[in-house]
This record gives structure tokens, C-alpha cells and sequence, in this order.
């Protein structure tokens, strides 16, 4: 059945995959999907002036007798990048999950080549040289990347990756967005599982994460895992900065704030995380997401604790620009209401080649060897979806 077969016809997340085209948009969330675009152009300028231009573009849109416009896209990690932020005056909307396990790989082809930038030597030098200057009192927290490049002679199907991450990702947030460029399109696509912030009314969710171990296909191991996580000293503290940071922030906005006094347990299909569903009433509702969003970015579960000496450390360490990654993905109607995941566990996709990024938490008590490992099992998310790994690749 196709989209334009109206009637009682309400389509799935799966037939607005089915209908993606470059230059759209795809996120899926547990309430539902939305296909919007493709984009014709991206509101200009850096997050100061593209927020308020979208906010006033929603506005423009309702007033000209749309029904639900929205402004959907990528906000980047740092100022090197622009946000990509476009309107659209009806995208398609899917309540019902119908989320396709697996599905077609996105390549028929194996990789021409894998290359690690930094490689684990690189990665868990600049680590070293993080727990440094933590040890100076510099800061308490820091979180560095590496990517990983996935080289193809021929192009990657982009629906095709998505469908295959939608499939290990129900709870999570599943998302591909267009950043189109001079010259060349890339599509940063995804599947995370972090909840930057969501506003429907007055009431927002937050659900930050930070603090990991692996997964094992032994329950027993598995569950061991998830137990020392909960009592990890160093994961604990890994996870507060963010706690703090994250509350600071939804207590200018909120009359009441519920932090939990301690995290709990998320699981992605590879990885067990600590994380913490933050929940509160705004004073008011006209605070949009996309607002609350900005706010909040970027939290200490991507950059670090200070803010401002973590984001110096990280342009000193990582030999590469984040540009989207670690920024944030979502949508923001006109009354404001949205949602804004963290963009990890992603990839641009390129043509031919797909650069895959992960990151990880450093804090006093970190080693070298432990942040590498992790960051390698972070891959497995987007290498699984590519086929290079087993799906949820678990020792
Ligand atoms: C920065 C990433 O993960 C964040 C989210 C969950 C757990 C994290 C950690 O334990 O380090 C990170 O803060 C990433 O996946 O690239």
C-alpha cells in the first residue's frame, strides 16, 4: 500500500523508510516514526540564529493554515559545523512501530577497507594524556572519539542501513538525516540511545547516559555485568557530572524537577549504560524543544565536566572534526513539543564510504585500554547494521 492511499490507511514506520529519498529526514522514536522533506533548503546561519528562524518560520506556517509543521534536523557538536534545521509543513507521521528486523544489507559488497583514525595506539595515547590533566585539576571529565572509515566500490543504501539499525533499536531513537554540502550529500545516520530532551505540554524528559560495560550472550555474565556496573565507583561519577549538568539546566525552565537519586540500568543490544530519566513540569510551555535542546547541548555524556576546558581538550586531542556527531537529531513543532536524541552510535554516509564515530568517558580512573574497548564496542552498533560484525556482537 502507498503513502497517498489515503482513507483509514495510517502507514508504518516501515512505509515511511520505504518512501525515503535524499535530502529527507527519518527519526524514529518509542512514540512513533516521522519522514519529512526532502529539504529544499536548510535555514541558514549558526543555532543562535537558525533556532529563532525556525521558531518564527513554524509560526509563519500554522498562521498560513498548516496543521502540524515542524522543523526537523541535525544540530552539529561544536561551531565548526552548521546546524541543518528545515521545515516542513507536513511530513509523514507513523504511530504504528512495524519496525522490519533486519532486512536487505546495505551493500551486497564486502569493504575494500576498514581504517581507524586515531587507531587504538593513537586513541589510547590521547586517553593517557587526558587522565593527565585530569590528575592536574584541569578537569573532571573529558569524552574523546575516534571514527572508523568503511570503504565500498560501490554506494551504500542508506534506507537499507537504516532499516537494519531500526531493527535492533526499538527503544532507542533510529534517525537519518541529509547534511548536504557543496559539493557532495552525506546522510548522518543512526541509531542511539540517548534522550537529550523531549517536551509534549509543559511536561520534559531527559534520559542521559554515560557509564558502560559490555554485554554477553551468557545470562549469567550478563547480568554480572550489569550488576558491577551499578556499582562501579568510576562509572557512577562518569554518570553524575551529567546528572548535575543536565538538572542545572531544567531547573531555570522547570517549577518541578524529579532527578532519580541513583541511575539505572539501559541496555542497547551490545552495551549496558547508567542512565538516569529526568523528568519535569516547565514554568512555561513556550520554551520549544529546539530551545531546550540548545540549552543542554552538549551535556557532559558527549563533551565533558567543566564544559568549557573539556571542549578546548577535545579540539587539542581529536585529530578529526565531530562536525554532527555527539551534536543532537529530533524535531520541534510549532507549540514547541519535540524531540532531540544525542547523536552517537552514527555514521556519515557518503557515497561509497561510511565514517563511523564513537566516544567514551574519561574520569580519574579510567584506563587507556578500558576507554579503547569500549569505543571499539560502540562500533559494533553502526558494523553490525553494515554487516562487518554479527549483529550485537557479544564475547
Ligand atoms: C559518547 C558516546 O556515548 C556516551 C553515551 C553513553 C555512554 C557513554 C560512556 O560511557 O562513555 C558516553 O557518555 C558514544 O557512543 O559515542
Amino acid at each position: 500500500m502507498s503513502l497517498t492511499d489515503l482513507g483509514t490507511y495510517v502507514p508504518t514506520t516501515n512505509d515511511l523508510l520505504a518512501a525515503y529519498a535524499p535530502g529527507s529526514a527519518f527519526f524514529a522514536s518509542p512514540r512513533g516514526a516521522l519522514l519529512a522533506g526532502p529539504a529544499s533548503a536548510a535555514l541558514p546561519g549558526p543555532l543562535e540564529i537558525a533556532a529563532p528562524e525556525a521558531l518564527r518560520r513554524l509560526d509563519a506556517a500554522v498562521a498560513a493554515g498548516h496543521e502540524r509543521p515542524i522543523v526537523v534536523g541535525a544540530l552539529p557538536f561544536g561551531s565548526t559545523s552548521p546546524p541543518h534545521l528545515f521545515l516542513d509543513v507536513a511530513p509523514e507521521r507513523a504511530t504504528r512501530p512495524g519496525h522490519g528486523a533486519g532486512g536487505m544489507p546495505a551493500t551486497a559488497a564486502s569493504p575494500l577497507s576498514v581504517t581507524e583514525w586515531p587507531g587504538p595506539a593513537g586513541y589510547a595515547e590521547a586517553v593517557a594524556r587526558a587522565l593527565r590533566r585530569i590528575s592536574l585539576g584541569e578537569l573532571d571529565k573529558v569524552v574523546l572519539a575516534r571514527t572508523l572509515r568503511v570503504d565500498y566500490a560501490e554506494p551504500v543504501a542508506v534506507e537499507a542501513l537504516v532499516r537494519r539499525l531500526l531493527g535492533g533499536n526499538a527503544h532507542g531513537y533510529t534517525y537519518a538525516v541529509d547534511l548536504p554540502e557543496q559539493r557532495a550529500t552525506r546522510v548522518l545516520v543512526g541509531a542511539s540511545p540517548e534522550l537529550l530532551i523531549a517536551k509534549s505540554g509543559t511536561r520534559v524528559v531527559s534520559w542521559p547516559l554515560a557509564g558502560s560495560a559490555p554485554r554477553s550472550h551468557d545470562p549469567a555474565l550478563d547480568r554480572a555485568r550489569a550488576a558491577a556496573l551499578m556499582t562501579s565507583d568510576k562509572d557512577l561519577r562518569e554518570h553524575e557530572y551529567v546528572v548535575r549538568s543536565v538538572s542545572q539546566v531544567l531547573r531555570k525552565y522547570c517549577s518541578t524537577l524529579n532527578v532519580p537519586p541513583r541511575p539505572a540500568l539501559t541496555a542497547t543490544s551490545n552495551m549496558w549504560h547508567l542512565g538516569s530519566r529526568i523528568t519535569g513540569e516547565l514554568r512555561t510551555p513556550e520554551i520549544s524543544s529546539l530551545e531546550l535542546a540548545a540549552a543542554l547541548h552538549p551535556t557532559p555524556a558527549v563533551c565533558g565536566w567543566p564544559v568549557a576546558p573539556a571542549r578546548d581538550l577535545i579540539g587539542e586531542l581529536e585529530p578529526f572534526d565531530r562536525g554532527h556527531y555527539a551534536g543532537a537529531v529530533g524535531w520541534c513543532d510549532a507549540s514547541g513539543d519535540g524531540e532531540w536524541a544525542v547523536a552517537i552510535r552514527c555514521a556519515e554516509v557518503s557515497g561509497c564510504s561510511v565514517r563511523l564515530f564513537a566516544g567514551a568517558g574519561i574520569v580519574a580512573g579510567s584506563t587507556p585500554d578500558g576507554e579503547t574497548e569500549e569505543t571499539a564496542l560502540k562500533f559494533g552498533t553502526m558494523l553490525g547494521a553494515l554487516g562487518i560484525v554479527p549483529v550485537a556482537a557479544r564475547p
